[in-house]
């Protein structure tokens, strides 16, 4: 179903980093933006890297759990949502103004009807998934569809000629999906994994955490992370997997956004670790899970600032700073060029 990932150009790290060393500056001052610029460039695997039209893609699904209370907001908010989104009134359309990135809005399986709009892009493979406290929330098929449909969006835009993708989403309940994903896949105390979301209180975490307990009883601990997906998942969730594994095998950087997408994420390291060499993770979310998932990743995250909207936002405040790794890398001076000296020399 899906093409290998490539290994990284690890042979390019001493030309790269000597490159970066010879930038009019003292070793290692510009710090992160480094580590980033190398990355990027044993990814694309050049001594000369870019970020080529990045873009966004968010992808939209509704949960069949939402009717359980796991959420303070109702499950129409999704399809609003995505309306919002259609119109350019979100967070994300005024990160994707302001920073200058193409966005597509995918609607993964929202229940209720969606406008019709050019820009939107119909992937639903069913309008929710199933209450996944009674059964699984996806069957086989829907999940290796919702998959496939992801991998596809992401070659089509590869062939295109985009290098750089941040992943968003919007469904109402999908942080229960997240915790599920993370409890299952990591092993760590489901208390840990569940959050209050888009801000239950200590009253609704309590049942919501019971609720999900409860779920999490009907399945063994040892799952495959397909299967993991298939039971507990998201079709925004299951499209971003096969998204991510697409972006990675065709040398894409992957910009991960917060808890949610970072959930997608854990499923394709499970299924691929490799997959991480071509990830920059953008932020720490508010999420009561996230820190302890990035934790689990071994990932650094370039931003703490508190945020936990989704829709790819956290990775569209963090795109500057990508951009700004790969442009010191690309037009700084060297000292050789402009005649500074370098350390020791007099
Ligand atoms: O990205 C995050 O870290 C994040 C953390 C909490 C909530 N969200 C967003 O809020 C929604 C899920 O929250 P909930 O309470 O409905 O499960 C979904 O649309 C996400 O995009 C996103
Ligand atoms: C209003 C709203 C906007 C969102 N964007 C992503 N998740 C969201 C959840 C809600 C509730």
């Amino acid at each position: 179903m899906f093409d290998p990932i490539p290994t990284p150009a690890y042979e390019l790290k001493q030309k790269v980093q000597a490159v970066i060393d010879q930038k009019t500056k003292p070793i290692g001052a510009l710090g992160r933006l480094e580590e980033c610029a190398l990355q990027i460039a044993m990814m694309q695997a050049t001594t000369r890297p870019t970020i080529a039209s990045p873009t966004w893609l968010v992808f939209a699904a509704d949960h069949g759990i939402s009717r359980r209370g796991v959420s303070p907001y109702p499950s129409e908010v999704t399809a609003q949502m995505v309306a919002n989104f259609l119109a350019g009134g979100a967070a994300i359309n005024v990160f994707a103004r302001l920073h200058n990135f193409d966005l597509k809005v995918v609607d993964a399986g929202v229940a209720a009807p969606l406008p019709e709009h050019p820009e939107l892009v119909r992937r639903a493979v069913a309008p929710g998934t199933r209450d996944f406290l009674e059964q699984a929330a996806m069957d086989e098929s829907q999940r290796d569809q919702a998959l496939t449909r992801g991998r596809d969006l992401v070659r089509d835009l590869l062939a295109q000629g985009v290098n750089t993708f941040g992943f968003g989403e919007m469904g109402i309940g999908n942080s229960s999906s997240a915790a599920m994903l993370m409890h299952f896949l990591t092993g760590l105390d489901l208390e840990v994994c569940v959050g209050r979301g888009t801000g239950l209180t200590d009253e609704g975490l309590a049942r919501k955490t019971a609720i999900l307990q409860e779920a999490a009883a009907r399945c063994f601990d040892d799952m495959e992370p397909l299967e993991v997906l298939r039971q507990y998942g998201g079709f925004e969730i299951a499209m971003m997997v096969g998204a991510m594994l697409a972006a990675a095998a065709g040398r894409g950087l992957i910009v991960v956004d917060g808890f949610i997408a970072s959930a997608a994420l854990l499923t394709a390291a499970k299924m691929e670790p490799c997959i991480l060499s071509y990830c920059l993770f953008a932020h720490c979310s508010q999420e009561r899970g996230h820190r302890a998932m990035l934790d689990y990743l071994r990932a650094k995250p370039l931003l703490q600032l508190d945020m936990r909207l989704g829709e790819g936002t956290g990775a569209a405040v963090a795109l500057p700073l990508i951009r700004s790794a790969v442009a010191f890398y690309q037009d700084m001076a060297s000292f050789d060029g402009a005649g500074v000296s370098q350390a020791g020399e007099s």
